[in-house]
């Protein structure tokens, strides 16, 4: 049987709603087989962080060692990287494998304030993660934060998109679930043309994990060889039904559900 592969590059999230444990979910919804390396332990539940814990570059290097040299992926993700020095190690990494199909989650401050990247690393990702990322993923705020300009509108929207490209990956998806209106619309920029994804802006406070869950649903997508456009509505409507049928866990900002996208897939063949 040939099965799809997949790699993710992020932290731990203790309460399963983000990174690692969200990413994996993921890619075994989508009937990708997982691998994961482990680049930071967080403490964390639906109420915030109350620990991050960094692992050495040797740890995080073996693992990807581990992977590539045996389990090739057909794409990989980041999310958490925490520091430069751990970007560093996973850009040689990746460049040593010559992976291409690499979706970039910049991720940096949790949704409850946290810093999940060190303040002077956002210069390292730009210089070293940015160049080699197939797709790279910003919200609102990390697109803010890699431009440099603040980003009110579709217009300005577009420019950081096509600023984004300029240094070097070759897809940019500007994700708008930090905007307002009734909407969430996703832009992706491809070099020439621009695409908007859009769904209905839901109105909860559970959305813990959705950049995770979405880039991991992009990677799940690639790693089956398909069209960078279709991942992307896939991975759209993935999260649309996650956040619509959210489980309800924790008494602060809940998990998305991850099951619901193939459920409500099942139910529809049923149908029919
Ligand atoms: N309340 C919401 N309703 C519908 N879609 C949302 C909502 N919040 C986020 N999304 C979508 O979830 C995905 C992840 O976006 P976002 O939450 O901005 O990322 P992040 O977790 O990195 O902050 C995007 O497709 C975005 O449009
Ligand atoms: C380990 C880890 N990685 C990433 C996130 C970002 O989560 P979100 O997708 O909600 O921005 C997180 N909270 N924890």
């Amino acid at each position: 049987m040939d099965v799809a592969k997949a790699l993710t590059i992020a932290g731990s999230d203790s309460g399963g709603g983000a990174g690692i444990q969200a990413d994996l979910k993921t890619f075994q919804e989508l009937d990708v087989f997982g691998t994961s390396a482990l680049t930071a332990v967080t403490a964390q539940n639906t109420l915030g962080v109350q620990g991050v814990y960094p692992l050495s570059v040797d740890a995080v290097k073996e693992q990807i060692q581990s992977v590539g040299t045996d389990i090739a992926p057909g794409a990989l993700k980041t999310g958490m990287l925490f520091s430069s020095e751990i970007i560093r190690t996973v850009s040689d990494m990746i460049q040593e494998f010559q992976w291409e199909k690499l979706v970039v989650d910049p991720v940096m401050i949790a949704k409850g304030g946290s810093a999940l990247l060190q303040k002077e690393a956002i210069k390292c990702l730009k210089k070293n993660l940015i160049p080699l990322a197939y797709c790279i993923t910003p919200n609102l705020p990390e697109a803010e934060e890699i431009v440099g300009f603040s980003i009110t509108n579709r217009e300005q929207q577009e420019l950081a998109a096509q600023s984004i490209y300029k240094m070097g990956a070759k897809h940019v998806v500007i994700k708008g679930g930090h905007g307002d209106g009734e909407q969430a619309t996703d832009l992706l920029y491809d070099g020439e043309d621009f695409h908007f994804f859009t769904a209905s802006r839901i109105q909860t406070k559970h959305t813990h994990g959705t950049g995770c869950t979405y880039s991991a649903a992009i990677t799940a997508e690639l790693a089956k060889g398909r069209p960078i456009y279709d991942a992307v509505s896939t991975a759209k409507s993935f999260i649309q039904d996650a956040i619509e049928n959210q489980l309800g866990i924790g008494a602060g900002h809940g998990p998305t559900n991850h099951w619901a996208y193939q459920k409500r897939k099942a139910n529809q063949q049923i149908s029919f």
